[in-house]
């Protein structure tokens, strides 16, 4: 791979490679923009094939981290790190305070957080480093788990995606067939019940399946039904590339909004059922609950904040069908667009000197 080429290409600021030989660590921070704030990003630590991998990974995933951010009307940039290594047997004290000192050294450029493979156990560590991390026990003035708020903003942005289909926020009597009921998908069946809405679920875990069943009513169909049941609403809330050419002339609904991440298997899946005139809430833009969550820390945590800030990806969501419809273009892509004229807009204040 050619690093600086890559860089060039998607416009990246800064690529860190960090070492320790005691602890072992080997973590890569990417710092793809810092146009809105602070990069702010997870740790993943993931055991890679090869050098290369773990490099073009902390490339992608901050540049998607940027998107989130900017779409998510937070006022931070994209980064990412990886931690070359097996989460299983690897971890260690020493080896996350490690890390931190190199959080540290970027001096508030770079914000961490959990991701794959890291636990708020992990970020406790890294916190006795530096105060550039989030996503800390709640003990530590940290947010806690984020799926209830991730839930609530894919309910939201459910709501503005009903709005959008039928001309109403009104969930009463609509049928949502909701793939994966674990963290997220729970509270997306919760909310959705409260809201009057039916569920017809699935999930290869037994015991999810029986709580949603027993308190809230939800309907069972088999893990290949999901996708060709009678509905208003498909919600996936459990794997990635769902959207794909097998599923996609099954759908009977007409809506697509959910909280799993890489929705689409391909970009050209987004094209088809733009084609089709469905209505699809662009994953990053409905699951940043999460985000907007984790990034209350750095005022201090309030939960009514943070829920009221998650609440907003009703309106971030209206505004990526309204980009889609002023522009011609696939709803897919109005997020990017979204997302890149807010770093464009605010890019062009800040060229304003001021002395702060
Ligand atoms: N937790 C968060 O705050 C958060 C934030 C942003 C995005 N997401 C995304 O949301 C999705 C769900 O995350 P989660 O935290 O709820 O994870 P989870 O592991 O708690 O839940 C996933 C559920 O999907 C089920 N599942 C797995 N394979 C399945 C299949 N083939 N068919 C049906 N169900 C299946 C699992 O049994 C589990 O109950 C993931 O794509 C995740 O990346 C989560």
């Amino acid at each position: 791979m050619e690093i600086f080429k890559y860089m060039e290409k998607y416009d990246y600021e800064q690529l860190v490679i960090c070492h320790d030989k005691t602890s072992g660590l080997k973590a890569i921070i990417g710092i793809h923009d810092t146009t809105l704030g602070p990069a702010l990003g997870g740790t993943r630590m993931w055991n890679y094939a090869t050098e290369e991998e773990a490099i073009e990974d902390a490339l992608r995933l901050s540049k998607g981290m940027t998107y989130k951010a900017a779409a998510a009307g937070l006022n931070l940039g994209g980064g990412k790190t990886v931690i070359w290594g097996d989460s299983k047997t690897q971890k260690s004290e020493e080896l996350f305070r490690a890390f931190g000192r190199y959080v540290q050294s970027l001096n508030g450029r770079y914000i961490t957080a959990a991701d794959v493979g890291t636990v708020v156990d992990d970020m406790d560590n890294i916190r006795l480093e530096t105060n550039h991390v989030v996503g800390i026990s709640s003990s530590q003035g940290g947010s806690g788990d984020p799926s209830p708020k991730t839930a609530w903003g894919v309910f939201r942005g459910i709501q503005a995606s009903a709005n959008e289909a039928w001309g109403s926020d009104d969930l009463t009597g609509k049928v949502v067939a909701v793939q994966g009921t674990g963290k997220v998908g729970y509270y997306v069946c919760k909310y959705l019940h409260e809201a009057g809405a039916k569920l017809i679920v699935t999930d290869i875990d037994q015991a999810s399946i029986d709580r949603v069943v027993n308190e809230f009513g939800a309907q069972v169909v088999a893990l290949d039904e999901i996708y060709g049941v009678e509905c208003d609403i498909y919600s996936p809330n459990a794997l990635g590339a769902t959207i794909n050419d097998d599923t996609i002339p099954q759908f009977k609904c007409k809506v697509i909004a959910g909280g799993a991440n890489n929705q689409l298997k391909e970009e050209r899946h987004g094209d088809i059922i733009h084609e089709k005139g469905f209505i699809y809430a662009p994953d990053y833009v409905i699951n940043a609950g999460g985000l907007i969550n984790v990034a209350d820390e750095l005022k201090g945590y309030n939960e009514e904040r943070a829920m009221q800030s998650v609440s907003k990806i009703y309106d971030n969501i209206k505004r990526v069908y309204a980009i889609a419809k002023r522009d011609g273009i696939p709803i897919y892509k109005a997020a990017d667009r979204m997302a890149e004229e807010r770093i464009e807009k605010i890019g062009s204040v800040h060229r304003t000197y001021l002395n702060k």
